[in-house]
């Protein structure tokens, strides 16, 4: 037999499968999936199987073996295999860059070299020194070192290993290991059987007391326990254990086990809730399309608080009713433990939580739950929606508006896309959920027929549209709080340089009094805390990129986002000496001590990048909050999603028209989508809420229609913008970026890159007789034209119906490949781009 592998060596050269011969004794391990280790020119790789064939391509003589297969279990599916060529193909990116981005982190392959010794004359050591001799000795005793070991061990002697691995004399191989091992626990077994117990009990000396304590235990709970637990139980030392063991009585065996990162934690039951006649009428819809297994992708439109959730929730019960599974992606930023806690709370076990704030092995162990089949339900950010489930029934997009969804290095993928490919597969449903739709998906949601709930679905289906559903009131007909617009600009006229208002300063006074709290935004996307000086108006930026430096307070240093230079923050300007250099923007530090100074007393949660780094702090100062040990949460974009605290009755955004400069198409969007969010966290339950938004565009049609909670209007808008200057969702769009050392190379291959595409599009327009309606803008720089010594130049290409443009685009990069590897040249391709610096 024969596999077709993908090595793992991403370059365009070896994007494409292997073959190899499948020895007889691995037949039974090498299934489509599986990870395998492949000699691959003059060393070892790791490679997935993603065919498998009696007859191969090449002659079959020429074929190497399979060296080694990697799993017991393959970690990929055939249907994953399968999805990996669609993501390399629709996202232009190496097929074997898409698979590694299905498996955790935890079974990329770390290639170590290992030293061996090869045969020697006992003569040829005659002049070797001491040191020199032990070595040999010791890679003699072990067999094969990894180089890293031997280096470190014998830290003098570098220039000889050299020298040894250079004649012959020592040689050097790959080794492919795993990053992370599984988990072991020694456990201690009572004897079979336990009655024996009752006699080594006798057998005792009456001084080892101790022993006796754990034979005693083990008697009255005749099962396995982990040694660690036992010995804590009984204050006993682990020698007192091993000691009975030695004797024979009780064995201690290594026992795999599963770190579970919320193994300490109880979570409450909570049984589904009577629903709502409108979550009724929507769960309705999803529920049907479950048990008729028909593919379907649901847009569900709910206003924040109209209990979303808990239509997730039981849409999910029925899945896991029907024998199937079900996946839920959420914003990374909102994979809050509150959100844990609900999905936990109703399907316990069953549920496994990936999360990039859990160890590489905490990862990489929920994750084989779901290969093991050992839960149904998996909950994570992005990259969940490759959670190796084999019976997908129902996929779940919380907030799919969410920009986070889309990856931003390679394999560029956006998980709405990967989730609907993968549930046309299982004649899956799809629900896409949000209080504020991305356009995209809105202009491509159709409104059910009451009287006829299924008539049209068959028109939707082959139109791959939408099924919307709308729920457009609060749970027991609370209201949306009333957004109270503030003009900033006229408060500075009135003298008031402060960055409260004062009918928000009012606002936060009122609730410190009644004892309610105030969620507070400040949206630091586009206002960065750059330094200046104020008598030049130079500004700090980084040597590399063209971009300016951050302040960081807590380190007292300025640092590049891009490239991570950094420097001390200086004391006077670089350019005129001058001493008035400091830094601006109103950072979430200076918004808490302002709180400070004009409350005193006040207790403040600032949740930002900095208070948060930290393993569990997320959870601890949400947990404070909910107990209501703090008066107001200041924070970042995290603060404005999936927070839902009865005491909030006040939100505050601090400065609402940051980010509507910058260079954008979706900057309205944004803007409308954030304040819309955070005022949800408003008078959700059943205290009524208030929101103040601070602005100095407060005719802005995103604020305005925010403020009203318009959706509709601010979407009507939005979209005849987004027609009149040619943007999606009335166009697709590719970005290609060219970076390179030197300009003139740069630009030249710039131009004759988007020249080269447009040849192509000429020419298959003239073979097929179809007029291709793609349009290529540039090359021009980009808006970040430096990163790392790298200038940066791009060409946005746009097309509405011609669907073979990514394979014109695909050509044409590979026609520049002899360039890129000759010159150094980088070229990026980002398929439906979120990003456009
Ligand atoms: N059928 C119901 N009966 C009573 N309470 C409900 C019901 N459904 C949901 N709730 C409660 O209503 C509140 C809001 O629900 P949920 O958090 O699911 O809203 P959401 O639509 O997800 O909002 P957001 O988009 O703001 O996150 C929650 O406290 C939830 O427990
Ligand atoms: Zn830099
Ligand atoms: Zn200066």
């Amino acid at each position: 037999m024969y596999a077709k592998v993908i090595v793992d060596v991403p370059s365009r050269q070896t994007n494409r499968p292997y073959d190899y011969f499948v020895p007889p004794a691995l037949i039974p391990w090498v299934e489509v999936g599986s990870r395998v280790g492949v000699p691959f020119g003059n060393r070892t790789v790791q490679g997935f199987v993603v065919d498998l064939t009696k007859r191969p391509d090449v002659a079959a003589g020429k074929l190497k073996d399979i060296a080694g297969v990697l799993d017991a279990h393959p970690p990929l599916t055939p249907e994953l295999v399968e999805l990996g060529r669609w993501v390399s193909r629709t996202y232009l990116c190496h097929e074997i860059t898409a698979l590694q981005a299905m498996i955790p982190g935890a079974l990329k392959a770390k290639y170590e070299r290992l030293v061996r010794l090869e045969p020697y004359e006992e003569s040829e050591l005659a002049f070797l020194v001491p040191r020199q001799l032990e070595l040999i000795r010791y890679l003699e005793a072990k067999g094969s070192v990894p180089l890293d070991d031997l280096i470190q061990r014998y830290p003098g002697e570098g220039e000889w290993i050299k020298e040894q691995i250079r004649k012959g004399r020592f040689s050097e191989t790959n080794s492919i290991r795993d990053r992370v091992g599984r988990k072991k626990l020694l456990t201690v077994y009572p004897p079979e059987p336990p009655e024996l117990l009752e006699q080594y009990a006798g057998e005792l000396p009456a001084r080892a007391a101790r022993q006796k304590d754990v034979l005693d235990y083990l008697r009255s709970n005749p099962h396995p326990v982990p040694l660690a637990e036992l010995t804590k139980k009984l204050g006993v030392g682990a020698g007192t254990v091993k000691g009975l063991a030695d004797k024979g009585w009780i064995s201690i065996r290594e026992v795999e086990v599963f770190r579970d990162p919320y193994a300490d934690r109880d979570f409450r039951r909570t049984a589904p809730l009577p629903l709502t006649p409108e979550q009724e009428k929507v769960f309705g819809s999803i529920s049907r399309s479950l048990t008729n297994s028909v593919h379907r992708v649901f847009l569900l439109h709910g206003v924040t608080g109209s209990g979303k959730t808990e239509v997730y929730l039981q849409s999910i019960q029925q899945c896991l009713d029907l024998g199937r599974e079900a996946i839920v992606l959420v914003p990374e930023i909102s994979l809050t433990p509150q959100m844990v806690e609900r999905f936990k709370g109703r399907f316990g076990d069953q549920v496994a939580v990936l999360h990039s704030r859990l160890s590489q092995g905490e990862r990489y162990d929920e994750w084989r739950k779901i290969t093991l089949g050992q839960v149904k339900v998996a909950i994570g950010a992005r990259s969940a929606v490759f959670a190796p489930f084999t019976r997908l029934g129902l996929i779940i997009l919380d907030e799919e508006h969410e920009s986070s969804y889309k990856q931003e290095d390679s394999p560029k993928y956006h998980a709405r896309e990967v989730a609907i490919r993968r549930a046309r597969y299982f004649g899956a449903a799809v629900v896409l959920g949000s209080a504020t739709p991305s356009l995209e998906s809105y202009a491509r949601a159709a409104e059910e027929k009451p009287d006829h709930p299924d008539a049209d679905e068959e028109a939707l289906a082959a139109s791959r549209k939408y099924r919307l559903l709308v729920m457009k009131d609060r749970v027991e007909g609370r209201p949306l709080p009333p957004v109270h617009i503030v003009d900033m600009r006229s408060e500075l006229k009135d003298g008031n340089r402060s960055m409260f208002s004062r009918p928000l300063y009012n606002a936060i006074e009122q609730r410190l009094q009644r004892k309610e709290q105030t969620v507070l935004l400040l949206n630091r996307r586009g206002y960065s805390t750059f330094v200046m000086c104020r008598t030049c108006g130079y500004t700090l930026s980084c040597p590399h990129c063209d971009i300016s430096l951050t302040y960081h307070q807590s380190s007292q240093a300025v640092r590049c986002h891009y490239c991570g230079y950094a420097e001390r923050q200086a004391q006077v300007c670089p350019n005129c000496a001058s001493e008035h250099i400091r830094y601006f923007g109103t950072g979430t530090q200076r918004v808490e001590e302002e709180l400070a100074k004009l409350f005193p007393g006040i207790r403040v949660i600032r949740m930002d990048i900095d208070t948060t780094s930290e393993k569990g702090a997320h959870e601890k100062w949400l947990t404070q909050f909910a107990n209501q040990q703090a008066d107001v949460l200041l924070g970042t974009q995290m603060v404005a999603k999936g927070l839902d605290f009865p005491n909030v009755t006040l939100v505050g955004v601090i400065a609402a028209d940051t980010m509507l400069n910058l260079p954008d198409f979706r900057a309205a969007e944004r803007t409308f989508q954030l304040m819309t969010q955070v005022a949800g966290r408003a008078g959700r339950h059943h205290l009524p809420g208030e929101v103040f938004v601070q602005t100095y565009t407060p005719e802005h049609y995103s604020v305005q229609c925010a403020s009203r909670h318009d959706f509709h209007s601010f979407v009507h808008t939005e979209l005849e913008m987004r027609k009149l200057r040619d943007y999606p969702p009335y166009c697709r769009m590719i970005l290609v970026t060219l970076s390179h050392e030197q300009i003139p190379l740069l630009v030249r291959t710039a131009e004759t890159f988007a020249a080269r595409v447009k040849e192509m599009a000429s020419a298959e327009a003239a073979r097929t007789g179809v007029l291709s309606d793609m349009e290529v803008l540039g090359p021009v720089a980009s808006p970040i034209s430096r990163i790392k010594d790298r200038y940066r130049f791009q060409c946005l290409i746009k097309y509405r119906k011609d669907t073979s443009v990514s394979e014109r685009v695909r050509e044409a990069v590979s026609s520049f490949d002899d360039l890129v590897r000759q010159e150094r040249l980088q070229i990026s391709v980002d398929v439906d781009p979120y990003l456009l610096m």
